[in-house]
């Protein structure tokens, strides 16, 4: 094996593989080192077996809602074993897809633990390898409360790997991970109760969408407990019991704790004291993702970014360009479009806080007429009548909309230009280009 490359990257997730195959793309020697399995986390724990699981409770809800309404026969159950199957073939294709793409592209992969022992130099098996730019892409892991008996709640890791279904389930968490487990299980049949230490859950997006996406849980039938820190997990004769404060406790089958999640950076080994990190922990980078190391650059989750796939692997083929092509600033990330796949989802682009919403409107929608349910569609547009910056967006389908929302932002339309456009009728969307 070479030891002298023109870049080492440390992961092999969206963020590494991104920035391995585009920087071979320009010509140069590139090793890419991973530990565990290729794609990293949006692969085998991430984006793509939550959507695949998504895509089932989605259909289940629309299906039993229709079903109570009394169109429809009984909803069929869910066959895990076959959906697990399904779902552990298309992982794999994707692994292996990402390993003919780094061997078409020519980098380098090494299967291994890596770890920077000196500037520009890394060490795996007790073998040195050089490269005057090293590239950090080691993603990140879920971190569980402190509290009593927290080993015996499951992360989103050991979720996604659930072959079977719990009757019931305790969520720790109101963020992406707790909301979109507790919307996909209560679809699944799984009796839910969220447990988050914020008045509200999905703080990340603007209140008045959030708030919807939680009605519109709560009228999944899921149990939100807001403004709580659990004190404790136990086992019992049943099963486990989550103890919210000395007075009450959630008997259930399974506890998961969606509490956040923290960098991996034992790849900096004895350096870590020489690079900065945010009060969050996470790597503190410039416009040319360079740490306070010079020569190690950090992209991904490890980085502070937006933890999202799309600015991982931007990002990768950002800082790619930026070392051995043309420069080009990193994305501005009030541009990245984000859904949390609740049903229906809850998207946003724009970043709005509450003040900058000068139109909104929550609807009923004619599919929760048939289903004779209580959920409850939303949009919101944020910035002014001269200049809209944001869009927020509650709706089926909102996670494909809220794309092109991003492309339309871009040109910072004003409000009366948007309405030139048309929607489809009857749909949502007529009322946002209203
Ligand atoms: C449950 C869940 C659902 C999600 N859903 C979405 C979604 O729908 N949409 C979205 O945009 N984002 C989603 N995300 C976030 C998204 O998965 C991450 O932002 C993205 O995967 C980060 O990519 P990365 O390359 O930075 O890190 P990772 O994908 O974590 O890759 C890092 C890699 O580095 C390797 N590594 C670490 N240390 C070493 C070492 N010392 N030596 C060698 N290798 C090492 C690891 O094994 C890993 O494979 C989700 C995350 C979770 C947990
Ligand atoms: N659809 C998507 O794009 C998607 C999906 C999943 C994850 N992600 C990414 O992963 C990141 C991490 O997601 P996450 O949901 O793990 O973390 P998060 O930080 O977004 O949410 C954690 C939640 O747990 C709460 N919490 C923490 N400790 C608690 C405690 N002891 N008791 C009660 N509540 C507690 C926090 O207040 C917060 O609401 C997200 O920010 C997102 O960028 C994205």
């Amino acid at each position: 094996m070479d030891t002298e490359y023109d870049a080492i990257v440390i992961g092999g997730g969206s963020a590494g593989l991104s920035f391995a195959r585009h920087a071979a793309g320009l010509g140069r020697k590139i090793a890419l080192i991973e530990r565990a399995e290729l794609g990293g986390t949006c692969v085998n724990r991430g984006c793509v077996p939550k959507k695949m699981l998504w895509t089932v409770a989605d259909a289940l809800h629309r299906g039993s809602g229709l079903t109570r309404a009394g169109l429809l026969g009984a909803t069929p159950p869910v066959d895990m074993e076959r959906l697990c199957a399904r779902r552990g073939d298309k992982l794999a294709a994707i692994r292996q897809s990402y390993r003919d793409k780094l061997g078409e592209a020519g980098v380098t992969l090494i299967e291994d633990v890596a770890e920077l022992t000196a500037p520009g130099e890394v060490t795996i098996s007790g073998r040195r390898l050089r490269a005057p730019r090293v590239v950090l892409a080691t993603g990140g892991r879920p971190v569980k409360p402190d509290m009593e008996g927290a080993h015996l709640a499951c992360d989103s890791d050991a979720v996604l790997n659930w072959t079977a279904l719990p009757r019931s389930m305790a969520i720790i968490g109101g963020g992406y991970i707790g909301c979109e487990m507790a919307a996909i299980h209560a679809a699944l049949g799984v009796r839910v109760t969220l447990v988050t230490d914020t008045d509200r859950v999905l703080t990340e997006f603007s209140e008045a969408a959030a708030k919807v996406g939680q009605a519109n849980m709560a009228a999944q039938g899921i149990r939100i407990v807001t403004g709580c820190t659990p004190e404790a997990v136990r086992e019992t004769d049943d099963g486990l019991e989550l103890v919210l404060d000395a007075d009450t406790s959630l008997a259930v089958e399974k506890v998961v704790a969606a509490t956040g999640r923290a960098p991996n950076l034992e790849a900096l080994g004895g350096l870590a004291e020489r690079v900065a990190a945010t009060d969050k922990g996470v790597l503190k980078i410039d416009e040319r993702f360079e740490t306070s190391l010079p020569g190690l650059h950090a992209v991904g989750d490890c980085a502070d970014r937006l933890p999202l796939t799309p600015v991982a692997s931007g990002d990768g083929e950002t800082l790619a360009r930026q070392l051995f092509g043309t420069h080009r600033p990193p994305v501005d990330l009030r541009h990245v479009a984000t859904t949390a796949f609740v049903l229906p989802p809850v998207a946003e682009v724009g970043q709005p806080s509450e003040a900058a919403i000068f139109e909104q409107k929550t609807l009923s929608p004619l599919s929760a007429a048939l289903r004779a349910d209580a959920s409850q569609d939303y949009y919101g547009l944020g910035g002014s009548e001269s200049a809209v910056t944001s869009v927020s967006l509650v709706a089926e389908g909102a996670h494909e909309a809220i794309a092109w929302a991003a492309q339309m932002l871009l040109h910072r339309p004003d409000r009366d230009t948007m309405r030139r456009a048309l929607g489809v009728h009857p749909s949502t969307s007529e009322e946002v280009m209203g």
